[in-house]
């Protein structure tokens, strides 16, 4: 297919999307299977513009005049990917399949300045949130909301209970030549997305993952996993281990001594648990799927840590998944924000006297993070904060120079918040505490 086809085919996609609610991966998918001639190459490409013109809908509405699915395709590729007017106009000259040429009022939306827009709209996120993340990132806010509408590189995690570092390394570049060192962590491997316009690296089909040397796991949530301090020998029940991300970083910092306990409140999540434990080789897992009372009940205050990567709405990975960003409701951010009150109060009660409670979130709100950690502590006189990133440094895992990274990101509690423009992770707020009491 030639560029101006694949606009065309992107436009119909976003009107779609207007129209029904659906995932994007399943529109593009079924605009795949509609237009068998498309291949994979151009279905990455369409894909890839859908996807940034979401992560971008607010700023290019707004600087467009208009928020229909041409405006949005259209104002992606000249404002996001920085093609000039007449280069776009080019791309459709002569090709039967692509979209009209542009209007003037087209051309003028392309280069307009929007700089007084309002700071949720040149932020790019939905307007009730404009407070939030003010709190959050005070000035740097509008940057930060620009950086969690980029694409997202994809973040490799060497599973150090099959492979070490340089031969995980050596094999992924072989096969992904963009491959370097994350800046953050040593067991870190970045596929970094430089072409605005490239395809995300296929990293679950080269034989290192299939050998479970390395897994698909952004920087941020490894460093999150760090925070629980684990040592071989350690008992940690990871509290909220859905499909099992931090559950195998786990199971690999201790070496495949101790034990990880992993459980979750939906047992349906924990079942993918099960093929990925095999891959990883990891034999210090146990997987808890009962009811919490019986699964659980012989590990209260047994614990030397309870990891909870608590339920969250997610804003943090919002890079990852920019339809999500629009479809967030005030409603269900109440929701979590109970979830995680809940999370904390049961969690608590497995942490052993001298223990740690390690609370995460992949979100940049500060309700579901500073505030939920403050309303904690109001309630119990039986924990205290620890500061995460000494934990973290003392895991061994930091990379040279990450702790100067990661100092500006400290904040109430010792607590770190990462984010997109912070970190180039995703956003993961990091919090541990003690057991004093
Ligand atoms: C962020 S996800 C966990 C992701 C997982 N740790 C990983 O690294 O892949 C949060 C999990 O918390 C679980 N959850 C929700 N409410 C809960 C509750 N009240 N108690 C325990 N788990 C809960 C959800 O089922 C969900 O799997």
């Amino acid at each position: 297919m030639r560029d101006g086809a694949r606009i065309a085919a992107a436009i119909e996609i976003l009107d779609t999307l207007t129209r029904q609610h659906q995932p994007v991966k399943d529109a593009v998918r079924d605009w795949g299977k509609a237009h068998r001639f498309a291949g994979s190459g151009d279905r990455a490409w369409i894909a890839g513009l859908v996807l940034d013109a979401l992560r971008h809908q607010a700023s290019i509405a707004h600087a467009m005049g208009e928020g229909s699915a041409r405006a949005l395709a259209l104002g992606t590729v000249g404002r996001i990917w920085g093609l000039s007017a007449d280069e776009i106009d080019a791309l459709f000259e002569g090709d039967e399949h692509a979209p009209e040429p542009l209007s003037e009022a087209e051309r003028a939306g392309l280069v307009r300045d929007i700089s007084d827009a309002p700071l949720h709209v040149r932020a790019d996120v939905p307007e009730w949130l404009e407070e939030s993340l003010l709190r959050a990132f005070g000035d740097a806010a509008a940057e930060e909301g620009h950086a969690l509408s980029s694409r997202a590189p994809v973040d490799l995690r060497v599973n150090e209970l099959k492979a070490d570092f340089d031969k995980a390394f050596k094999e992924v570049s072989s096969k992904l030549k963009a491959a370097e060192n994350t800046p953050l962590v040593r067991s870190g491997i970045r596929i970094a997305q430089r072409d605005p316009r490239g395809k995300a690296a296929a990293a679950e089909s080269i034989p290192a993952y299939g050998k479970g040397w390395v897994e698909v796991q952004d920087a941020g949530s490894q460093l999150a996993a760090l925070a629980a301090g684990a040592r071989p020998g350690l008992q940690i029940l990871d509290y909220c281990a859905g499909a099992g991300g931090k559950t195998l970083a786990l199971s690999a910092l201790l070496m495949n001594t101790g034990q990880v306990h992993a459980w979750d409140l939906d047992w349906r999540r924990l079942r993918a648990i099960w093929p990925r434990l095999k891959r990883a080789g990891s034999r210090n897992v146990q997987v808890h799927d009962g009811n919490e009372d019986k699964a659980l009940s012989e590990f209260v205050e047994r614990m030397d840590v309870v990891f909870c990567d608590a339920p969250c709405t997610g804003t943090g990975t919002w890079r990852r998944r920019p339809d999500a960003k629009w479809r967030l409701k005030p409603a269900a951010l109440e929701t979590r924000m109970a979830e995680q009150d809940t999370v904390l109060e049961r969690a608590r009660r497995y942490v052993k006297p001298g223990g740690r409670l390690v609370y995460v979130t992949c979100s940049v709100l500060p309700e579901e993070n500073g505030d939920r950690i403050t309303a904690f502590l109001d309630r119990t006189d039986a924990f205290k904060p620890v500061p995460a990133l000494d934990v973290i440094e003392a895991s061994g895992h930091l990379a040279d120079g990450a702790r100067a990274m990661l100092e500006p990101c400290v904040g109430e509690h010792g607590a770190l918040q990462l984010s997109p423009g912070r970190t180039d992770t995703d956003g993961f707020y990091i919090c541990v505490m003690e057991r004093t009491g």
